[in-house]
C-alpha cells in the first residue's frame, strides 16, 4: 500500500497543479474515505489543504471525527453548520419542519449538496480542486448522490475497492476508530450503507473483483448498477441537428 499511497499523492499533485490550481478542498465527513483523501492531500500539498466539517443534522460523533483527521494530519478547517439552509429548503419544499426520522432520499439528498455548494465556495476562495472521497465500490453502484458528494473535481479513491481503502488508511496512519466505523453515508440518523444497500461491502468487493458472491446479491448489485449507471456518464447530449 505504501507504493499505492505514494503514486496516489504524486496522481493528486499533478492533476491539481495541471488545472492550474494550489492545493486542495477536502469534505471531512469524519469517515474513512475523507480521512485517506485527507491524508493523501496534505502529503502533496502540505501548505495548502483546506478540511471543511459539514454537519447537517448530522451525529455529533462525525464532526469528533473530522477534528480529529484535521489534527491527526495537521490540516486546517473551516466548520459550518448547515442545518439552518437545509431547513429553509425542507420548509419551502414540503411545508413542513424537518422529520429528523425520516429517510426520504428527495430530501436527505439536499444535505450532499449543500456540502458541494460550501466546498465550491473554498475552493473557488483559495484557488483550490475539491477532492472527493468515492471509491470503486461507491461507483459501481452509483452510492453517492449526483451534484452532492459526487459533483467534485477530482476522484483519487476511485479505483480502490473498500477493503483497499482500509489497508490505504492504515498505511496512512488514519486513527484506528474511523477505521472501525461502520460505513455510513449519514444522511439521515442511523444511516447504515449496507442496510440500504442490501448487501456488505465485502460482497460488492468480491463482486467487482471475480463475481463470486450469491446468485441474490449478484442480482441486487447488478440492479444498482444498472439504474445508477447514468451517473457513470456525462449528461446525455443531441447530435447536431
Ligand atoms: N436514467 C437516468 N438518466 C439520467 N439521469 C437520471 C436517470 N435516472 C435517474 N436520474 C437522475 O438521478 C437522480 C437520482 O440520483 P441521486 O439524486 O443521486 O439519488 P439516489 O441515487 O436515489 O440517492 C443517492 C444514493 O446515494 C447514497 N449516498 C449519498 C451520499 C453519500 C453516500 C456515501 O456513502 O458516500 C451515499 C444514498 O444513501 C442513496 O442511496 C434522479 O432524481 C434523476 O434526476
Ligand atoms: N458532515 C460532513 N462534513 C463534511 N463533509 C462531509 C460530511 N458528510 C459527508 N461529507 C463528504 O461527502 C463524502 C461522502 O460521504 P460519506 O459519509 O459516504 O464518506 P466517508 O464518511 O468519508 O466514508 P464512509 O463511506 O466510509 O462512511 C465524504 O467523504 C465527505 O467528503
Amino acid at each position: 500500500m505504501k507504493d499505492i499511497a505514494d503514486k496516489l499523492t504524486r496522481w493528486i499533485k499533478e492533476e491539481v497543479e495541471k488545472a492550474g490550481a494550489k492545493g486542495a478542498v477536502v469534505g471531512l465527513s469524519g469517515g474513512i474515505d475523507s480521512a485517506c483523501v485527507a491524508a493523501l492531500c496534505k502529503r502533496a500539498f502540505p501548505d495548502s489543504v483546506l478540511g471543511v466539517i459539514l454537519p447537517c443534522y448530522s451525529n455529533p460523533q462525525d464532526a469528533i471525527h473530522g477534528r480529529l483527521v484535521a489534527e491527526t494530519f495537521s490540516i486546517p478547517y473551516e466548520e459550518i453548520v448547515l442545518d439552518e439552509p437545509f431547513d429553509w429548503f425542507v420548509h419551502r419544499f414540503t411545508g413542513q419542519d424537518y422529520d429528523v426520522t425520516s429517510c426520504e432520499l428527495t430530501i436527505a439528498n439536499i444535505k450532499p449538496r449543500l456540502r458541494m455548494i460550501t466546498l465550491y465556495y473554498f475552493a473557488a476562495k483559495h484557488n483550490y480542486l475539491v477532492v472527493g472521497t468515492e471509491n470503486k465500490a461507491e461507483r459501481v453502484v452509483g452510492h453517492y448522490t449526483k451534484y452532492g458528494d459526487g459533483g467534485v473535481d477530482i476522484k483519487p479513491l476511485a479505483n480502490l475497492l473498500k477493503f483497499q481503502v482500509k489497508e490505504l488508511a492504515k498505511e496512512l496512519g488514519v486513527p484506528q476508530c474511523i477505521i472501525d466505523k461502520a460505513p455510513s453515508a449519514g444522511l439521515w440518523f442511523g444511516h447504515c450503507d449496507e442496510q440500504e444497500m442490501g448487501f456488505t461491502y465485502k460482497d460488492l468487493d468480491r463482486y467487482i473483483m471475480n463475481g463470486d458472491v450469491p446468485e441474490p446479491v449478484k442480482k441486487a448489485i447488478q440492479d444498482l448498477e444498472r439504474k445508477r449507471a447514468h451517473k457513470r456518464h456525462m449528461p446525455p447530449i443531441p447530435p447536431e441537428f
